[in-house]
């Protein structure tokens, strides 16, 4: 489909107030509509603004169930840890009250990690009323790194995994992350990035060239993502 709406904004506050609205809203028009709301989000540096934002906003967080787009294979108390991330800027305040499913946990290793992850995650609400979406400027989003070792399969919009394995030189650990048809499928699309080198690399993205893995998912998307972009 190659859509995408552009929302730029001033400065990260004002991005993260937008953003924090659209998702707190998408989130209760959910749990009128089914009684609960599913919300991913990615980890990394940016998103911390926006999840302080959206933890105040008072919806029927004990209706929500958070989980993550992507994780390292690091226990939550790494400074690397996705999960640890949520938990001291997202679960707090009036989202205290949601439900958390991480996806790091003790096992033998990333594929082992995977699998249980795949069983665990079955019971979720699908679909996803909300994901928020990263970008690295490689143009990776969620894990799907331009080196990953099974990238093809990372980025099938057919598969029926919900948790996949990857190993990417590029990735720092390994790491788990949703399928591609998982965050496809999602109500509500969102990509948050910030930063000059960041639209530059967005950019790049979407122009001619080798196809980066963000461009494979706004091609695949069935409705445009929604990126928010400040300086
Ligand atoms: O685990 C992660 O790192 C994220 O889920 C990843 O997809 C992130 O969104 C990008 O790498 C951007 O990260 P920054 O926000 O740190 O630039």
């Amino acid at each position: 489909m190659n859509a995408y709406t552009w929302h730029a904004f001033a400065d990260g506050p004002q991005l993260a107030a937008a953003l924090a609205g659209h998702v707190a809203g998408r989130l209760t028009k959910a749990i009128a509509e089914r009684g609960t709301g599913l919300l991913a989000v990615s980890g990394g540096t940016t998103p911390a603004k926006f999840f302080a934002t959206l933890s105040k906003i008072p919806i029927a967080w004990d209706r929500v169930t958070v989980t993550l787009v992507d994780e390292r294979f690091v226990p939550a108390s790494s400074p690397r840890s996705n999960a640890g991330l949520v938990a001291a800027n997202l679960l707090q305040n009036a989202a205290a009250a949601a439900r958390f499913v991480p996806l790091y946990h003790e096992a033998a290793g990333i594929e082992t990690a995977a699998a249980s992850d795949d069983a665990a995650l079955q019971s979720l609400p699908w679909p996803l009323d909300v994901v928020v979406l990263g970008m690295g400027t490689d143009g990776h989003t969620a894990s799907f790194f331009p080196d990953a070792d099974n990238l093809a399969k990372l980025l099938d919009p057919s598969s029926t995994r919900i948790v996949l394995p990857v190993h990417a030189a590029s990735a720092g650990e390994p790491r788990l992350t949703l399928a591609l048809a998982r965050i496809l499928a999602a109500g509500f699309i969102a990509l948050h990035i910030e930063g000059e080198d960041k639209r530059t690399a967005f950019d790049g993205a979407m122009g001619p060239g080798a196809r980066k893995p963000i461009r494979a998912v706004i091609d695949a998307a069935p409705k445009a993502v929604e990126v928010f972009w400040a300086p």
